[in-house]
């Protein structure tokens, strides 16, 4: 990955069907182009979404918000839906490790070695072992419990736990975080959000994630022939590739209705607004000579790219109006601690976030890249065209992390409790195509899980197997779908 990145031959995207298809038939949008197109795009889009809050207190507070929403969601839920369950069926064994790892978990007698380790936790002295990054494994994983067990919370966190053989709902985790991570993604983008169960969210969060399980990193069959597009569309899994698209379109082409509505009267401007009104600038540039057809979001998308390859001073231009825009809105906003500051200080909470992204990205590959010219990548000859990925289980699951199966968040806690980033761990990938949303997925992941965290108990469901490691292929990895029975808390939070 360091020598690609270093390398600028291996900056190009690769070209076919599939990520053409998605974007009208043409080559559009950020994730899958190159060239200066990519360099426009990538611009626009960072300082537009910094405009309108990005990576900023505006985000952070969406974040917030959604996760109170879907707290407040399921609270309501088990009020009025739940059921009562005994814990005494309740398999408490909630974590995904593989049987040696559960086995060794439940272990009864420390080792000297865990003690020492656990008590230097507590007072700050330099731990003896295993507080390391991951070559050498604790015999037993560490729990939240451990890790805070010099903190008075410990009767509390006990306490809590026992809500569990209360009353809950079963639910269907595949579903659980779709609608209130898009929603901190397109308010700021559209100025919309959907309640946490809006139907038509939900579906349309289905066919997304069941397209991105039938298509993987490296294409699909049609990609790879296609010829089969005609000859075959159905077994290739084209026909569903393109209904799923279409879904997808509809959904973008009423939110810019909508926001084409809102727009006049909004005093918060969003992205899609500064779309709009580079696109009616545009417009006015060129005379009317092009004219756009609201119907027709392709249309949008062919002029808002020709109104970026055209003219880099219309951004410029933009810019002023997006900062009076700002200006206006800055004087409502309610300025609040910004949420960066406080996930600093927690340090366990981040060091789980980090074990879910390295299980997570560990399990598929990096968005391919393409060699836009003949070049040579670590002694290999490369020639143009060639599609180069690289393979994250082999980064973050590999050898180095001593037990890379196990969940074990530990591994990024030094021995004097500071959160350690070993040079390995690059899950949003490194150099110019590095991930633009890592600061919203990276919020949503530490925001969501301390709001759920704090006021629900998740456990398996009574008389099923709990989930294991199993996981499903695609463009990005998926547990292969479980359902939880999930409590209140004793204690919640709000
Ligand atoms: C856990 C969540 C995420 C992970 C692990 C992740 C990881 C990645 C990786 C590995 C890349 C490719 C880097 C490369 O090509 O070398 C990437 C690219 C990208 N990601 Fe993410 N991503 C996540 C969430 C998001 C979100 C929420 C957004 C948007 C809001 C986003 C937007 C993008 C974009 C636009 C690119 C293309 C950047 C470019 O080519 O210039 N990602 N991401």
């Amino acid at each position: 990955m360091k020598a690609m990145a270093a390398n600028d031959a291996c900056d190009g995207r690769p070209v076919g069907p599939v990520y053409e298809t998605r974007t009208f038939g043409k080559r559009r949008g950020l994730l899958v182009v190159d060239g200066n197109l990519w360099v426009q795009q990538r611009r626009f889009i960072l300082r537009h979404l910094r405009e309108f809050g990005w990576g900023r207190t505006d985000m952070a507070i969406q974040i917030e918000h959604e996760a109170s929403q879907l707290v407040q969601y399921y609270r309501r839920l088990i009020d009025t839906k739940a059921q009562s369950f005994q814990i005494d069926d309740c398999n408490d064994d909630n974590n995904n490790d593989d049987d040696d790892a559960a086995e060794n978990r439940r272990t009864p007698e420390k080792t000297d070695e865990e003690r020492r380790y656990e008590s230097s936790l507590g007072k700050n002295e330099k731990a003896e072992k295993p507080g390391d990054v991951g070559r050498e494994p604790a015999k037993r994983s560490l729990t939240a419990e451990d890790f805070y067990v010099k903190v008075k919370h410990r009767e509390l966190l006990k306490e809590a736990g026992q809500g569990a053989k209360l009353s809950g709902i079963i639910v269907e985790m595949e579903d659980f975080f779709g609608v209130p991570v898009l929603n901190a993604l397109w308010t700021m983008m559209a100025g919309k959000r959907y309640n946490v169960d809006d139907q038509e969210l939900i579906y349309l969060q289905r066919i997304f994630t069941s397209l991105l399980r039938d298509v993987d990193m490296i294409g699909c069959l049609f990609q790879h022939f296609p010829v089969l597009k005609y000859l075959a569309p159905d077994k290739s899994g084209y026909n569903n590739f393109l209904k799923t698209h279409e879904k997808v379109w509809q959904f973008i082409k009423a939110s810019v209705n909508y926001s084409e509505d809102i727009f006049i009267s909004s005093i918060q401007s969003r992205v899609l607004h500064t779309f709009l009104s580079l696109l009616s600038l545009q417009r006015e540039l060129e005379n009317h000579k092009k004219t756009y057809n609201r119907d027709c979001p392709r249309d949008l998308m062919d002029v808002y790219l020709k109104a970026l390859e055209s003219d880099e001073n219309l951004d410029e231009t933009f810019s002023v109006f997006a900062r009076d825009v700002r200006d206006c809105g800055a004087k409502i906003k309610i300025q609040m601690l910004f949420i960066w500051t406080i996930t600093n200080s927690m340090t366990y909470l981040n060091a789980v976030v980090m074990e879910f992204l390295r299980m997570f990205m560990g399990r598929t590959m990096n968005v391919p890249h393409r060699a836009t010219r003949d070049t040579q990548l670590m002694g290999y000859t490369i020639p143009k065209d060639s599609m180069i990925v690289v393979n994250f289980n082999r980064i973050l699951m590999n050898d180095f992390w001593g037990d890379p199966e196990v969940f074990r968040p530990e591994r990024f806690i030094d021995e004097t409790g500071k959160i350690v980033t070993p040079e390995q761990f690059a899950p949003f990938g490194i150099g110019r195509h590095r991930c633009m949303g890592e600061t919203l997925a990276k919020g949503n992941l530490f925001v969501i899980t301390a709001a759920l965290l704090q006021n629900f108990t998740f456990s398996p469901v009574p008389g099923e197997t709990p989930p294991r490691n199993a996981y499903t292929d695609g463009v990005t990895a998926c547990p292969v779908p479980y359902r939880v029975l999930m409590t209140k808390r004793a204690h919640t939070v709000n």
